[in-house]
């Protein structure tokens, strides 16, 4: 790795002959192949744009000419060429390297959020800044994914750019022609013409660059340049070179394929192997993973609600593969609708489903809902329609950092009048409440669960007015109610098992249904001392917000405490120590509440109040 590890800026890559890059390219993939199996990545997606990234820091100066990736994923090689090299071996691990770009990081870092299509928006903004402050010696270069290209964000960034012909941006198009599956619609479509069209790929550039007469981006008013050979460092240094020249919004059009170079990811039909855990380098081979995946659990049961439910149809949002609905999609071909990276979207073609009388579900990762809140309530829950939100990788997620967490869901979509949530705590409790959400005809409905193995199930001791009380105190002591929302039940029942030895009676109770709060729960809030919630979502909002507010509401004087997320953005690591890290590991719970109880300074009840039966 001579020349990789010669590489401690881009300005040591740019002094690198031309004859060089081949087997510079050559370096990183072995190196990107071994790191990767090593820790878990986007290993595809990063093989894909190898040669593309040597050519833009050899054509552009960082930083002082802008780089932005959209979606960020796809930025590993240009981290080793911006001098993390060494810090490989930590990434996507707690207080090692981001998996996506990082401010921390880099000086040649920028956009650190991984939610896709919004480079073209920053591009946008930085030009106009540079355009204000007469910075005409630096460019701006937005490297977007033809995935990301199908996202409302980017249209939006394509139709502003164009609006100055004097303000230039370069739009380098990535096109491998697959989000995780083949990237959908007509653009899909549009940038296959545009691929395969042209009878041979453009390689000499005249100085105005070569337009081609007439495709979707031409039409708006881009210079255009393509298609280019992604994996030719000289052509695309040619191509960027000519688009710099024409000082103008410009799309270059680069040709890619994902996973490039490296045979298992190459012949990975599912998606190249977007995103890996940890592989044998050799064979491509994942360890057989232990137990099953909450997705798993959610994939089998809607196959077998679309049997049962006709009117059932569902929706992803590019991710047929990662949140299971691509069993749904083999089972039910004309019942499954992939809209691309397009959440906002997803719910209102969700709402328009409704509208002609069916029960659309859609399954997308919590933290992408945040993109689609609006339509979540002014399309959807304005008009009370039955459309169900599976929120998968839902709470601390881990090793994707802070714009993966799926951490506010609760809180945002606790304020959404006729909306209903559902927290899971085991698979029978998703398996139920999917079922119970489907029949749910007045309005929309919403399960959550996290990025884990389901663990076993855990029955109720009894159900109270649809709620599970998990665990009774064993005393006669009702000291301190535990709300358990979702998958923290098991940690709950841990605190509850070290307090109750401690003399503190607990009672767990698991609402299920977690907004609105069930008024049940205030009543059985008033026979104890103190209440404390507990969830995988952030406090501020969260469901121990809506308890303390139904409590007030009801009148009921105990004192509620809660546990959660706090409101801040929570770095990559695992999910478990990120999880103890908030304090909601069991033991924690457990020294929290006795802290909590102890400040109430009233001695433990005897034996008058009644646990719930
Ligand atoms: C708003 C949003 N939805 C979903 C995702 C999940 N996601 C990450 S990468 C990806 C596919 C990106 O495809 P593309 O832009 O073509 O990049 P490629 O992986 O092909 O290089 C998706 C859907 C995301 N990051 N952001
Ligand atoms: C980049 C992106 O948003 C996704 O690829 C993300 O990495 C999802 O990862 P998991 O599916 O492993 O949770
Ligand atoms: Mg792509």
């Amino acid at each position: 790795m001579a020349l990789l590890e010669g590489i401690r800026d881009p300005a040591d890559l740019r002094e690198l002959p031309a004859e060089e890059m081949p087997a510079l390219a050559e370096e990183i993939r072995g190196f990107l192949v071994r790191a990767v199996a090593r820790t878990g990545g986007h290993l595809g997606p990063n093989l894909g744009v190898v040669e593309l990234t040597l050519a833009l820091h050899r054509v552009f100066s960082s930083p002082r000419d802008k780089i932005i990736f959209d979606t960020g994923h796809q930025s590993y090689v240009h981290k080793l060429l911006t001098g993390r090299l060494d810090g490989f071996d930590g990434l996507r691990q707690r207080g090692g390297l981001s998996g996506y770009p990082s401010q921390g990081e880099s000086v040649h870092d920028l956009v650190e959020n991984s939610h896709a299509s919004t480079a073209l928006a920053y591009a946008d903004g930085l030009a106009k800044a540079n355009q204000r402050r007469g910075r005409t010696d630096r460019s701006v270069v937005a490297v977007i994914g033809d995935g990301a290209l199908t996202g409302g964000m980017a249209w939006e960034g394509l139709n502003n750019l164009v609006g100055a012909p004097d303000r230039p941006v370069i739009v380098v198009l990535n096109d491998n022609g697959r989000s995780y599956a083949p990237t959908i619609g007509g653009l899909g479509r549009h940038l296959h013409d545009l691929r395969t069209s042209s009878d041979t790929w453009l390689d000499v550039y005249t100085r105005d660059g070569h337009v081609v007469e007439d495709n979707l981006f031409t039409n708006m008013g881009f210079g255009y340049i393509g298609p280019v050979d992604g994996h030719d460092v000289s052509a695309c240094e040619r191509a960027f070179d000519a688009a710099r020249a024409m000082r103008r919004p410009v799309v270059v059009h680069v040709v890619s394929s994902k996973g490039r170079g490296y045979a298992p990811a190459e012949n990975d039909q599912a998606d190249h192997m977007h995103g890996i855990g940890k592989i044998d380098p050799e064979t491509g081979e994942a360890p057989k993973s232990s137990g099953t995946s909450w997705t798993k659990v959610f994939a089998d049961e809607l196959c077998a609600v679309g049997e049962d439910h006709d009117e059932v149809v569902a929706i992803t949002a590019a991710m047929p593969g990662p949140t299971g609905l691509a069993a749904f999609a083999e089972r039910f071909p004309d019942r499954a609708y992939d809209v691309g990276i397009a959440e906002q979207h997803a719910a209102g073609s969700a709402a328009g489903l409704a509208l002609g009388g069916l029960h659309p579900v859609v399954a997308v990762y919590s933290t992408f809902l945040n993109r689609a809140f609006d339509q979540v309530v002014m399309d959807v829950a304005l008009h009370r329609l039955p459309v169900t939100f599976v929120l998968d990788r839902a709470g601390i997620t881990g090793p994707d950092g802070a714009s993966h967490h799926g951490m506010w869901d609760m809180s945002i979509l606790g304020v959404v009048p006729g909306l209903r949530v559902a927290a899971p705590r085991d698979p029978a409790r998703l398996r139920e409440t999917l079922r119970e959400a489907v029949e749910v005809t007045d309005g929309p409905t919403v399960l959550r669960f996290p990025k884990a193995t389901a663990g076993p199930d855990i029955d109720a001791v009894v159900r109270v007015d649809g709620m599970d009380v998990l665990r009774r105190s064993r005393g006669l002591s009702l000291d301190v109610l535990i709300v358990s929302t979702g998958v923290l039940a098991e940690a709950c029942l841990q605190a509850a098992d070290i307090l109750e030895d401690q003399g503190i009676g607990i009672t767990v109770v698991d609402p299920r249904w977690v907004i609105p709060v069930n008024p049940a729960l205030t009543g059985l809030a008033a026979r104890h001392q103190l209440v404390v919630t507990v969830e995988d979502c952030s406090r501020t909002g969260g469901v121990g917000a809506c308890v303390g507010q139904a409590c007030a509401d009801a009148g009921v004087r105990t004192p509620v405490r809660n546990l959660g997320l706090p409101r801040a953005f929570i770095e990559h690591g695992d999910r478990n120590g990120l999880l103890a890290d908030m304090g909601l590991s069991g033991e924690q719970i457990a020294r929290t509440v006795r802290d909590h109880h102890a400040d109430l300074c009233v001695p433990a009840r005897t034996g008058a109040e009644t646990s719930p039966r």
